[in-house]
């Protein structure tokens, strides 16, 4: 086949990015295209460019995100995990649990120079030392002009939950001078995929310092902690990533709503749609100075129980999602914990009838001469009373309807909390909120990956776990 005749993987994507921001990216202002027909046209130019894209990302014609060859994965093809072309119809593992006496009970040998630590989160100096590398090294966008900059106490609440083993807490050090290097993390967590609810280990913040990349210290980091959790008995984890690799059970996008859309514009998050400016985009983006739903408040230790029945309920409604077992779940999850999660709840005679929360997780603006940090809050869980009554269609309109005032609130709240912009995926109900709430779509997808457990794919709005 002549390659040259095909478009490059970068013309390909120019392209893309091109008219996804044509047809999809909702002007700042909320401003919609006036012409539909040609709207519908680049949505179908659009969908053939990608569908040729995946097909030749498939034949190995192009490479995948930037990155490498699909296929060309020397560590991902050695685990337990499906291929891309693997069509799945069933569930169940990829490989069966190993006796306990066949697990190696020693740490994995690391390169010469360096050494295996666990991270004691109690330990305010330890915290320290993981946030510096994480702050430093953690995820970029593709620009790199944003760095997630989990804050010590945030990282405290996601490294600690209930049952929380310190041995999941993995890093690396440099040998002589014990400076932490890398790190990755396992926590328990219940989650129900489809119908079986099974006991995983959530991986999350795997990193390695800048100056050690590309060295396949990555491979050794996930083959530890896939040890650590065969001793515990757990064969199989869920993690999410940006980048593509065998192979995602679901991909969301991220979706935003800036709050103070002059320092979004400052600092290069957002741009001033053409035919606009930067007053029309303020007056667009402002919120009520109050919440409008009566009985809103905090959530308080009193609601645990209330909230936990209304959050699994609400979670049963799709086909990946936690299980909240236990109060304690609840109380570490869900009740506000000062400057990382902000919930609330609709009390109505005594009864608590919806809840909704947010977390905190600010980006370091690199380089940029005004900013050095955005605020930004992530939409977590929430839940509401749906009337039995309801037939489906009458459900799915409910749930919108409601969502929407509950979303509207919690853009008042988030403002009042000094946040410049909402960001969310456009997982469980999520699609329903967004274009009436004023969420542009960005250009950030998160994949979402199962370890030892093939399953169909799973529709976005019908995942329901949100990962930290
Ligand atoms: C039963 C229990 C099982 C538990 C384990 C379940 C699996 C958990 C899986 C982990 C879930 C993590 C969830 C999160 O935390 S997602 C967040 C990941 N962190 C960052 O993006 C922070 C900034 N980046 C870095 O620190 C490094 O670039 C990292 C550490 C990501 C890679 O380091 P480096 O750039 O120096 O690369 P290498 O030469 O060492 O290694 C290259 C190999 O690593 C594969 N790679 C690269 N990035 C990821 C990624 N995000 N998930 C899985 N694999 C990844 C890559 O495809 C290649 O393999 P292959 O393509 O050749 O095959």
């Amino acid at each position: 086949m002549d390659n040259k005749k095909q478009p490059t993987e970068k013309e390909l994507k120019d392209l893309v990015k091109k008219v996804d921001k044509l047809v999809s990216k909702r002007p700042a202002t909320g401003e919609k295209s006036t012409d539909p027909q040609s709207e519908a046209l680049m949505r179908a130019q659009l969908k053939q460019m990608m569908e040729s894209m995946a097909l030749m990302e498939k034949s190995g014609m192009v490479k995948s995100t930037g990155k490498k060859d699909v296929g060309d994965h020397k560590f991902w093809n050695t685990q337990p995990v499906p291929s891309f072309n693997d069509e799945i119809n069933e569930s169940g593992p990829i490989e069966a649990d190993i006796p306990f006496d066949q697990i190696r009970k020693e740490p994995l040998p690391l390169p010469k120079d360096f050494e295996w630590c666990e991270i004691n989160m109690e330990d305010d100096k330890e915290v320290k030392e993981l946030y510096e590398l994480l702050t430093m090294n953690y995820v970029e966008d593709d620009e790199a002009q944003f760095r997630f900059d989990y804050s010590a106490e945030f990282l405290k609440w996601a490294l600690l939950p209930p049952n929380w083993r310190k041995s999941w807490l993995v890093g690396v050090r440099v040998a002589s001078n014990k400076k932490l290097v890398a790190f990755i993390s396992g926590i328990p967590v219940a989650m129900r995929t489809y119908e079986k609810v099974h006991n995983l280990t959530e991986i999350n913040f795997l990193c390695v310092h800048k100056k050690l990349r590309s060295k396949r210290l990555a491979p050794v980091l996930i083959k530890e902690i896939t040890r650590r959790s065969h001793v515990e008995g757990i064969f199989q984890a869920a993690y999410t990533a940006g980048v593509v690799i065998p192979k995602p059970i679901s991909t969301c996008r991220y979706y935003h709503r800036s709050l103070n859309p002059k320092k979004l514009v400052e600092c290069n998050f957002s741009r001033i749609p053409p035919r606009s400016t930067l007053s029309r985009m303020i007056k667009a983006y402002k919120v009520p100075e109050k919440t409008s739903i009566a009985g809103l408040r905090e959530m308080r230790l009193e609601d645990v129980p209330q909230v936990r029945v209304l959050l699994n309920k609400y979670l049963s409604r799709f086909d990946f999602a936690p299980v909240f077992e236990t109060d304690e779940d609840v109380k570490h999850w869900i009740l506000p914990h000062e400057k990382v999660v902000w919930s609330y709840v609709v009390e109505q005679d005594n009864k608590v009838t919806d809840f909704f929360s947010f977390y905190s997780l600010p980006s370091s603006v690199i380089g940029n001469p005004k900013h050095s940090t955005l605020n930004a809050a992530y939409m977590f869980y929430y839940g509401l009373e749906i009337p039995q009554a309801l037939d489906h269609d009458q459900t799915e309109k409910f749930i919108e309807k409601r969502l929407n005032e509950l979303v509207n609130d919690a853009l008042v709240l988030a403002k009042k909390a000094g946040f410049d912009v909402v960001n969310t995926l456009d997982l469980m109900d999520n699609a329903k909120f967004v274009d009436e709430q004023k969420f542009g779509n960005g250009d950030g997808y998160l994949n979402y990956y199962l370890y030892n457990w093939k399953c169909p794919d799973v529709a976005r709005n019908k995942v329901g776990l949100v990962m930290l």
